[in-house]
């Protein structure tokens, strides 16, 4: 039996992307959308968000797939849990209090794959810079982020992880979000948003000593490879046990 599933963000950038691959695969189904915006998704309904019950229980999708807004995610992921719908949710820019209403609404309830990143490369990306942190804590760190003109949030989910990285593994630092005027290093790290045109998602990682610097990056060419993450997390999440679990988790890393 395909498994069934609704896209929220189903007329954004994403919410196509995901849409298009789905609606392409033998072993899933796409069963509608969910959207402030009105249109269709790959010949499926979007409705708006204030009838997402009730198209739920018309529906009975196994899996939400959300790349909207926070805001509204989190009021899509509530309704998901009410409904007995597991999640994948790959929004970004949750408040530390939009993220522990998330945690309360999920653990227990329904199964959820929660990431800033779905591509496979990034969650090796996250797991050399959590190496190279443990060798190399007594270097400058520097993150850099670039993204398409339309991002939302700042910085990227993405580089927030990577900062939750950095402090897991060398204590919590001082971060300083760009530096103009006079500057004086100490062990802060500097991190530096960039945002221009059509860029899909870049990320990166300096550590600068004495005489040599190394520097971790990934570059995405095509959201495709975040909507081919989040549909393997929605083929591997239904049936799970109910919490919240991240990509590394689907990945086996
Ligand atoms: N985790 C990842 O791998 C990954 C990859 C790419 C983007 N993202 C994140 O996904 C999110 C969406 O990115 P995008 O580029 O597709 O943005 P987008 O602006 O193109 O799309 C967002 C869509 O959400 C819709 N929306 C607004 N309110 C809504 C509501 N209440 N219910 C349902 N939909 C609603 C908007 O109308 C829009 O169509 C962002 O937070 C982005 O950072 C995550
Ligand atoms: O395009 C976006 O928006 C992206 N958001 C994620 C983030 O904030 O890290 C992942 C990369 C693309």
């Amino acid at each position: 039996m395909a498994i069934k599933a609704v896209i929220s963000g189903a007329l954004g950038r994403m919410g196509g992307t995901v849409g298009r691959i789905i609606s392409e695969a033998h072993d899933l189904e796409l069963v509608g959308g969910i959207d402030v915006k009105k249109g269709s998704l790959f010949g499926t309904e979007v409705v708006p968000a204030t009838g997402i019950d009730a198209f739920f229980k018309e529906k009975k999708p196994d899996v939400l797939i959300d790349f909207s807004v926070a805001a509204a995610a989190v009021e899509n992921i509530k309704a998901a849990a009410r409904n007995n719908v597991a999640l994948v949710v790959g929004t970004t820019g949750f408040s530390p209090a939009q993220r522990k209403e998330i945690e309360s609404a999920v653990e227990g309830k329904v199964p959820a794959v929660i990431s800033s990143n779905f591509s496979v490369g990034v969650n090796i990306f996250w797991k050399l810079v959590r190496e190279a942190a443990r060798q190399l804590g007594d270097y400058d760190i520097e993150v850099t982020e670039a993204h398409h003109r339309y991002k939302k949030d700042a910085p990227s989910g993405t580089a927030k992880t990577i900062l939750d990285i950095l402090d897991q593994e060398l204590g919590e630092r001082e971060k300083v979000y760009g530096r103009v005027g006079a500057t004086e290093r100490k062990d802060e790290i500097g991190v530096h948003v960039i945002r221009g045109g059509d860029i899909v998602g870049d990320h990166s990682v300096l550590f600068a000593g004495n005489f040599e610097c190394i520097e971790i990056s990934h570059r995405a060419y095509d959201r495709a490879v975040f909507a081919q993450g989040a549909i393997r997390a929605a083929r591997w999440i239904v049936g799970r046990e109910p919490r919240i679990y991240t990509m590394q988790d689907v990945l086996g890393l």
